[in-house]
């Protein structure tokens, strides 16, 4: 008889996918998920054909690629899952999946909608997790506070951001969505509902 509970421990931690509208705080909850826990969390590190922002570093926020590296790498099998978001493209590479993986962390992936449903059909059993903002008057301050976008990719973004905020709504696409209108109170809930693969990690990587 085959050793289930075996091989779920030699599969490691459960990936997290964190998803939602562009400007509703997934990077900057998952950077103070990395920073307080280091040694449990690694980012899988995407490609985009976008260009970087000031202080953007590439190969630690993004791979930052041409489109025809990106299709060619596509074509070749390289990716779990790509798409084209205001009209860049990204990608999760099996490679940044792996690296993380290699060191036994608890895999993060910063995705879109369309990545999260391209994910839906892999063997990678994620912990699915949707950021929200509080309401669209809101994700529109925030994302025009933080400076980094054109009118046009702005208004990009908030329209696919109306489109994924009607989608989290959906039962059983996401585990839990938390929405982040008070920083320190989503981050809580964001660590509430990771403590269990958190304290696994912390067990196996630190005793
Ligand atoms: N709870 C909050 N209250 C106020 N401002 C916030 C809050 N959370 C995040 N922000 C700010 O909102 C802006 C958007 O956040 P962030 O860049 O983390 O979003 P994102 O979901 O990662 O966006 P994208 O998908 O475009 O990368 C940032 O300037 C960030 O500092
Ligand atoms: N499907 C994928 N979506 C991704 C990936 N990496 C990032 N993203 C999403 O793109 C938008 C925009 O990101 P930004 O850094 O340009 O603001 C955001 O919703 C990300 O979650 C990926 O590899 N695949």
């Amino acid at each position: 008889m085959r050793d289930y509970n075996k091989e779920k421990a030699m599969a490691g931690p459960r990936p997290v996918v964190l998803s939602g509208p562009s400007g509703a705080g997934k990077s900057t909850l998952l950077k103070n998920l990395l920073k307080e826990y280091e040694g449990v969390f690694g980012f899988s590190v995407s490609h985009t054909t976008r260009s970087p922002r000031p202080g953007e570093e590439n190969g630690k926020d993004y791979h930052y690629v041409t489109r025809e590296y990106m299709q060619a790498s596509i074509d070749k099998g390289e990716f779990i899952e790509s798409a084209v978001f205001s009209g860049n493209m990204y990608g999760t590479s099996k490679a940044s999946v792996q690296a993380v993986k290699d060191k036994n962390l608890i895999c993060i992936l910063d995705i879109d909608m369309q990545g999260v449903r391209a994910v839906k059909t892999t063997d990678l059993n994620p912990i699915y997790i949707s950021i929200q903002p509080p309401s669209m008057n809101i994700l529109e301050k925030r994302l025009r506070d933080r400076n980094t976008e054109s009118e046009e990719s702005l208004q990009k973004r908030l329209d696919a951001a109306q489109v994924d905020m009607e989608i989290s709504k959906e039962p059983g696409i996401f585990d839990i969505v938390v929405v982040n209108d008070n920083l320190d109170d989503a981050y809580g809930k964001l660590k509430d509902a990771l403590i269990e693969e958190i304290k696994k990690v912390q067990k196996n990587n630190f005793s």
